[in-house]
């Protein structure tokens, strides 16, 4: 078989983008100002917000605001990594109460096992943080499906619409990018995947097509062994 390793998306792929922006992103909204006021002067938490103000060019803005920028850019759903940072550490109390649950297709829990069964290696690579990844599939619906997985990026190894990120991963990884199966729902991220030389499919969950990348609407469509 060329594939040896699958990296995969997960909102819209692995995941219903609905658990995203009407789960996700709400609670978040919801707890991310009481969590910050309460823990801005712990290590990891003002290092992000650090981060935070450096990123909106706000270097003297004071927490209040801070959080005002912050919610602005969950409303955008802006891929800044300190955001995302913050936001796993939230989403883990609400795991952690019971309140989340992660949403993973059915069909991705079955084919994730079988491919793991099969000898595949799987690596998660989403904007959210490493920590959200882990929580979603370390708490999902389906129980925990982290034993899955080899290995998780966000976008401490670059932006997912740039074709330096899979490079990056590929060499993280440790395989040739020929080897490695990208699956997304994003064409922009399909296309930056496949100028770094890995294989690429499409998940379009409603049908259609995703640019020239063969496409599905399900995890039992795909049989890594093809490509
Ligand atoms: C890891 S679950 C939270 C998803 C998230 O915050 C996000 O921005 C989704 O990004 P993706 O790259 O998975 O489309
Ligand atoms: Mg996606």
């Amino acid at each position: 078989m060329t594939v040896k390793a699958i990296l995969t998306d997960i909102e819209g792929t692995t995941s219903a983008v609905s658990f995203v922006f009407d789960v996700l992103f709400p609670y978040a909204r919801e707890h991310l100002p009481a969590f910050i006021h309460a823990r801005a002067g712990v290590a990891e938490v003002a290092a992000q917000l650090a981060a935070v103000r450096a990123e909106s060019g706000e270097a003297d803005a004071d927490t209040q605001r801070v959080v005002a920028i912050l919610l602005e850019w969950i409303a955008t759903d802006r891929k800044a990594t300190s955001l995302k940072a913050l936001q796993g550490m939230v989403w883990q109390q609400g795991y952690e109460a019971g309140e989340l649950k992660g949403h993973v297709y059915p069909d991705a829990v079955v084919a994730l096992r079988r491919w793991k069964a099969e000898g595949y290696a799987l690596y998660v690579y989403s904007s959210g943080s490493i920590q959200a990844q882990k929580l979603i599939f370390g708490c999902s619906e389906a129980g925990d499906l982290t034993p899955l997985f080899s290995g998780y990026f966000d976008t401490t190894s670059g932006a997912k619409r740039e074709t330096a990120s899979y490079e990056r991963i590929a060499s993280a990884i440790g395989l040739p990018a020929g080897e490695i199966l990208f699956l997304s729902d994003v064409l922009q991220e399909l296309d930056a995947a496949r100028a770094a030389g890995m294989r690429t499919l499409g998940l379009a969950r409603e049908g259609g097509v995703l640019g020239g990348h063969e496409t599905v609407a399900s995890f039992a469509a795909i049989d890594p062994s093809v490509f």
